[in-house]
């Protein structure tokens, strides 16, 4: 067992239906296999139990967009972390910058959430990452750190390492403008120093996913750079061959590293 095998998440935001979706399960099914790296699959909340009926028992899991940092209660139109449980997830995407420029997430009820999810069995996905006019500043730092900060005092940072951490610079995402390998290389080594700062042996094994624009093309690239541990994939997990490219560079890389 190797510490941070990639990862590759599917964000598949608000696409897809019950067919297209059996047709990408499927397809990812047939096609991965047991491999040495780590997949997942986020389909919007109505078709968890359909995945759920379609990967329980597989190499592949499954989890939630969303989530609410309450377990019950007059909460129209949430999700608790007790229900995506009961549907099999095993991962939440939480502060996903298509949520938080809504104003529905901010960095303090990310921290709750964090909480929530692991007190759930979850594995929360923590999305951080700056704007475009934040990053002409020069203020990237500042900014993963101000949203990191409140859900290391919330949670410990022990509990850092039972979730994972994706680094989406938001003008990256769904724009075809990757960050550069040697960009997101730098500050997931910079987020993973700010962890170590405080607990070195938690910053040497949670898991850090880079997601903004990674397609087939880039991936190999981006991936093989030693801090970014995977992929959060939007627009790429909508085409199943796309994806599944994705997952076997992942799978090369998690193999030569196994290897080493
Ligand atoms: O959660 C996924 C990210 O928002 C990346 O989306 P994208 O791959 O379409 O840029």
């Amino acid at each position: 067992m190797i510490s941070r095998p990639k990862l590759v998440v599917a964000n598949r935001k608000m696409h897809g239906n019950l067919s297209d979706n059996r047709q990408f399960m499927e397809s990812l099914l047939r096609h991965t296999q047991q491999h040495a790296a780590h997949y997942a699959i986020c389909p919007p909340h109505p078709y968890l139990y359909q995945a759920q009926q379609l990967l329980q028992g597989s190499h592949i899991a499954w989890g939630g967009q969303n989530m609410s940092r309450f377990e019950r209660g007059a909460y129209t139109g949430s999700v608790s972390p007790l229900m995506l449980r009961e549907f099999g997830c095993q991962y939440v995407i939480i502060g996903h910058s298509e949520r938080r420029q809504r104003g529905h997430d901010n960095d303090e009820s990310c921290g709750e959430r964090f909480e929530a999810a692991l007190n759930a069995g979850l594995t929360p996905i923590l999305c951080i990452g700056e704007t475009l006019d934040e990053y002409e500043q020069g203020e990237t730092d500042l900014v993963v750190v101000r949203q990191l900060n409140p859900v290391i005092s919330h949670v410990g940072i022990e509990a850092i390492a039972k979730g994972v951490i994706a680094y989406e610079p938001v003008w990256a995402i769904g724009t075809g403008k990757a960050a550069t390998p040697q960009h997101a290389q730098a500050i997931l080594s910079f987020i993973r120093g700010h962890i170590g700062l405080l607990n070195e042996a938690v910053a040497e094994v949670t898991t850090l996913l880079y997601g903004g624009s990674v397609n087939p093309s880039n991936a190999a690239q981006l991936l093989s750079m030693p801090d970014i541990d995977g992929g959060l994939i939007g627009g790429a997990s909508l085409i199943a061959e796309d994806f599944i490219q994705i997952c076997k560079i992942a799978n090369q890389l998690t193999e030569t590293k196994l290897a080493a």
